[in-house]
């Protein structure tokens, strides 16, 4: 099922267009990496894609009317309160989202996301993985169809990626779709089933990795990425 379809999209900031003509979509149960250098779009499409905001141009088609309620969207702020526990700003979010959660479940999502040791311990007081662990469990909490990580792993150490990086994958076992962007190629090739490649406002590529390097004659990611990069900086 197609969750989201952007047509023909673009957006300006002061005059200036930094979305152009853009063209993709969102299918259930998938993982999509977004990509591409500091500046090239990659919030203001995700931004785009929660209705937070708004195109000038073109449309964005969303599979359901109560949008807002399945999904869930990590942003680079840090979502949860930080005088709280962990334990209790699950409480907190559940209400929220007018679920509140039984115990059972609770000390389920704590050792989900290996937050079972720290549950007393107040968020502002958590390591950085920490927090974004609790960050990606209140943002599934309500149960969405679509989970949207804005750099989820951007600071952490190579095990801090990792449990992220199994957190995704477990998203999908979930029969849920994840829209992630990144700057660590590693990364996208380990986790993502389609990537999107962007470049100053606009998609440069779009498709598995294996079918993108064919198509341009490369062997790695890295070196594909660069090319894109450059030819079209060529071009002007
Ligand atoms: N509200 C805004 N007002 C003016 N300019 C903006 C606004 N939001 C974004 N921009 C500009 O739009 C361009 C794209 O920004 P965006 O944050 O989407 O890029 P990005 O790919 O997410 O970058 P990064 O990897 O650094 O997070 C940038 O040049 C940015 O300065």
């Amino acid at each position: 099922m197609k969750l989201i379809e952007f047509i023909n999209v673009e957006k300006s900031f002061k005059g200036r267009k930094v979305i152009n003509e853009l063209n993709f979509s969102i299918y259930s149960n998938e993982i999509i990496a977004l990509i591409g250098s500091n500046g090239c779009g990659k919030t203001t499409t995700i931004r785009m894609v929660l209705g937070i905001t708004e195109p000038d141009k073109g449309m964005i088609k969303r599979w359901s009317k109560d949008f807002n309620k399945k999904v869930g969207a990590q942003l680079q702020t840090t979502p949860f309160f930080e005088g709280f526990s962990v334990e209790n700003n699950l409480k907190l979010f559940s209400t929220f989202y007018q679920s509140r959660l039984t115990n059972e479940k609770i000390a389920e999502i704590l050792k989900n996301y290996s937050l079972l040791d720290v549950k007393n311990t107040l968020a502002s007081k958590l390591s950085l993985g920490q927090q974004k662990r609790l960050a990606i469990s209140i943002t599934t909490l309500h149960n969405p169809d679509l989970v949207i990580l804005d750099e989820p792993t951007a600071g952490l150490d190579p095990s801090g990626q990792r449990e992220v990086q199994n957190m995704i994958r477990r998203l999908k076992s979930q029969g849920k779709s994840v829209l992630f962007s990144s700057h660590d190629m590693l990364e996208v090739r380990n986790t993502a089933d389609r990537i999107l490649i962007m470049d100053r406002g606009k998609l440069l590529e779009d498709g598995g990795l294996e079918t993108i390097l064919k198509k341009h004659g490369v062997s790695g990611f890295e070196e594909l990425y660069y090319q894109l990069i450059k030819k079209e900086n060529q071009n002007g």
